[in-house]
């Protein structure tokens, strides 16, 4: 059997799932850095694995895939994994599809956009957001962040009850972006708070702490050490994602 490639910047939040995902579940694999800040995603050779040209990715022999919520079914499937992460019984894990369908127009986005505004449109294009964007943004972020306590947590201590599941694994990631960026999320949200600190304890703490390791460094990310093509790239994107088109 191939051990599997799994092609990853964890300063991305769906890379940090799956590599939490098969650190967590004792998962062989090769880590295959793909350096965004060095606009590694843009090279000939990481084009053949993912013609996207995004993080993460998966090569399996002469099998490649994209798409984290792919790769991680994909894992489930061939590994031999506890079935909380994605439990055989149909209704739970219909309720894990439904999380992992509905999160990414919501939680994803709206996560991603308060990164790129707080943290990537000061850095690449040299100025602040207006603040009324930035108040849009969390407005969005706060909306999304009552349905996932009402629809999909309610008063379970994880998304589809017990235990953990690719939900919590996946809502989690991405909610620590905007922690990492300066914006609490989590702050006057007790009920949330409670479920983000189950599911640090469930990974472990040493764990998560490593996975986060990337991202802390952000912070002292300077463009003047950038190659000028890269920081080009990153300052059209910050530019269209603050101009609304995301
Ligand atoms: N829906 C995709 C999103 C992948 C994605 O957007 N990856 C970002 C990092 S978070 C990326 O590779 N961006 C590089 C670029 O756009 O140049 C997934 O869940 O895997």
């Amino acid at each position: 059997m191939t051990t599997v490639e799994l092609y990853l910047d964890l300063l991305s939040q769906p890379c940090r799932a799956v590599y939490l995902f098969a650190k967590k579940t004792n998962i062989p694999f090769h880590f295959r850095l793909v350096d965004l800040m060095k606009g590694e995603q843009l090279n000939a050779k990481f084009t053949k694995v993912n013609l996207l040209q995004k993080v993460p990715a998966l090569k399996d022999g002469d099998f490649t895939l994209a798409e984290s919520v792919a790769i991680l079914l994909y894992l489930i499937c061939k590994f031999k994994i506890p079935d909380h992460w994605y439990p055989r019984e149909p209704q739970k894990r219909a309720q894990v599809d439904e999380f992992l369908a509905w999160q990414h127009s919501t939680i994803r986005r709206h996560t991603s956009q308060l990164f790129w505004l707080k943290v990537m449109t000061p850095l690449f294009v040299g100025q602040q957001v207006p603040p009324e964007k930035m108040e849009a943004a969390s407005l969005e972020m706060s909306t999304t962040l009552q349905q996932l306590e009402k629809k999909f947590l309610q008063d379970k201590p994880f998304i589809v009850g017990e235990e953990i599941s690719l939900a919590d694994l996946v809502a989690f990631t991405e909610l620590i972006q905007p922690v990492e960026s300066g914006v609490d999320i989590f702050a006057n949200r007790p009920k949330l708070l409670a479920w983000r600190e189950r599911v640090e304890a469930s990974l472990g703490k040493e764990l998560v702490k490593e996975a986060h390791e990337t991202l802390h460094k952000m912070k002292t990310l300077k463009t003047q050490n950038m190659d000028p093509q890269v920081v080009e790239y990153m300052k059209s994107k910050a530019l269209s994602i603050s101009s609304g088109r995301f």
